[in-house]
């Protein structure tokens, strides 16, 4: 089952993981272009428009919740912004399509998703921050059915083969999980080849002391504070590995952690389903427990954004109840 989505999503993302690498190899660390955000921005677009035209071709009746619309490219100041966004396109397809075809593909990502039919999910960088960093970042592309997501691709280009690992040439791994079929890995390196696909699961192990966890490295999107004292709560000992994107539901999913914990410092703010949607497949794939803060199963349902949500609990099997049981110890549920 899904076997032609699953290939087109490994695809896709591959095609857009190369884009992301061209991009963000002409982003100068040292320079004050580390105050321009304009490279992550362009590749954002250029993803988006990529994957969605890839998918309006294929999958016509198929409707796309993306992170990005296009209303600020269209804007007449917006010229050369816009340009490079449509170079990066077409350079990435076998034929030219005008400025004005990448930005309807852009805002066909403007869908409402809900509670029924079938759409796409797409977050084109996930991780923005780490982009520009030259660190974690994923491309996130996933299949939702009446409510339900039904397959999850995760292309994490600077992943390394171990966290403990720095990143390099030979880095870059894609994570494909549909339901009832497992999570997969494969190699997805610089110089454009997709390794075999291979089996992965999550830890088996029960010792929290033992556990590695993982987290969010900015602390806008996630209470470092509070976290910790869940963790401390669960015995969890171990020092977080904080690393961007949804690269954390991967290395949950192939057990080099044992969770990802998530609490917005913001609690009016509303997670949205584009950065976890792909990963909560391939961690449930994989044999863990995804939820929300009260171990309750995530709600694809609601539209673009997850509604009364204040954060994940995405753990191997063997843990979850600990960790749930700590976050209601520490928030007071
Ligand atoms: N206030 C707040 N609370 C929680 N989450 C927020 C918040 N603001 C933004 N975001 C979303 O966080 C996404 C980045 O995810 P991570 O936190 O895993 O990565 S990072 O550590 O920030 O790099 C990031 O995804 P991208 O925009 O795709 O990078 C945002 O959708
Ligand atoms: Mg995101
Ligand atoms: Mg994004
Ligand atoms: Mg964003």
């Amino acid at each position: 089952m899904l076997e032609s989505e699953k290939e087109f999503a490994l695809s896709a993302v591959q095609a857009a993981a190369a884009i992301c690498r061209r991009v963000q190899s002409g982003i100068a660390l040292d320079s004050l272009d580390k105050k321009d955000r304009s490279p992550v921005t362009v590749a954002d677009f250029a993803v988006q428009a990529l994957i969605s035209g890839l998918l309006a071709e294929q999958f016509p009746d198929d409707a796309l919740v993306g992170e990005e619309g296009a209303d600020q490219l269209r804007e007449a100041s917006a010229e050369e912004l816009r340009n490079r966004v449509v170079a990066e396109v077409q350079a990435a397809r076998d034929d030219d399509p005008t400025s004005e075809t990448v930005l309807n593909w852009i805002d066909r990502g403007q869908a409402a998703g809900g509670a029924q039919g079938r759409f796409w999910v797409l977050d084109p960088i996930d991780g923005t921050k780490g982009f520009l960093r030259k660190e974690q970042y994923a491309i996130a592309l996933a299949l939702i059915e009446n409510g339900q997501v039904q397959l999850g691709v995760l292309g994490c280009p600077n992943l390394p083969e171990s966290m403990d690992q720095p990143t390099g040439p030979d880095a870059g791994y894609a994570f494909v999980a549909v339901k009832g079929q497992g999570t997969e890995a494969a190699k997805m390196p610089a110089d454009g080849t997709l390794g075999e696909l291979s089996p992965i699961a999550v830890s088996s192990s029960d010792d929290p002391a033992s556990a590695r966890r993982c987290e969010s490295v900015e602390s806008g999107h996630a209470s470092h504070d509070e976290m910790a004292q869940i963790a401390e709560k669960a015995q969890m000992t171990g020092e977080p590995v904080r690393l961007d994107s949804q690269a954390k539901y991967a290395t949950v999913a192939r057990g080099e952690s044992v969770a990802y914990l998530r609490l917005s410092p913001d609690a009016s703010y509303t997670e949205k389903i584009w950065d976890h949607a792909a990963g909560e497949i391939v961690v449930t794939e994989a044999g863990g427990v995804v939820t929300d803060l009260l171990g309750k199963p995530l709600d694809f349902t609601q539209g673009r954004g997850l509604v009364n949500n204040r954060g994940i609990i995405a753990t191997n099997a063997a843990l979850h109840e600990r960790v749930v049981r700590a976050t209601a110890e520490v928030l007071g549920f």
